[in-house]
């Protein structure tokens, strides 16, 4: 039997420093998708709307306050159909107003990129997917 849903929600802030950079998260060694870049962000629990999953996970993983008014709806993606595991849907938010100084909480690292470094960077399938949403094709040069 399938279980239901069978498809994981996650969510992710596409953060801008209001100078054309975008902060990236670097995922930890010991975790899938370890040492690519990525949107900070995680799974929305079953108690939490997607809003409420993104200022909680962006305050365990940067140490930063968003508030849920400030997130604007961007763009999603998705994995499709998994063998094993659930699909991970992603739900992409754009902020630019936040209160702290970010900072990796869980052993990854964070960097403040121009789009075309982002295009440089190592990334899972689903933020090259992303990316390309809220930034367009890469240019070529
Ligand atoms: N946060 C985030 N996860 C992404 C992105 N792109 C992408 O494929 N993923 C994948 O989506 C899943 C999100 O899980 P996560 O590990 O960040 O979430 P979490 O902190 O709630 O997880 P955990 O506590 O179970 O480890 C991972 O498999 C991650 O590799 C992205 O841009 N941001």
């Amino acid at each position: 039997m399938e279980e239901f849903p069978t498809w994981q929600p996650v969510v992710a802030l596409a953060l801008t420093d209001g100078k054309r950079r975008w902060l990236m998260h670097r995922r930890p060694p010991h975790k899938r998708h370890g040492g690519m870049w990525e949107f900070p962000g995680g799974k929305v629990e079953a108690f939490e709307n997607p809003r409420e999953g993104l200022v909680r996970e962006v305050r365990e993983e940067l140490d930063i306050a968003v508030a849920a008014e400030d997130l604007q709806p961007a763009c999603f993606a998705d994995e499709g159909s998994q063998v094993d595991g659930k699909a991970i849907v992603i739900l992409l938010y754009i902020a630019s107003k936040w209160i702290g100084e970010p900072r990796s909480l869980e052993g990854g690292k964070i960097g403040w990129f121009k789009v075309p470094e982002i295009e440089r960077l190592e990334r899972p399938q689903l933020d090259i997917d992303l990316t390309v949403r809220i930034f367009g094709a890469p240019s070529g040069h």
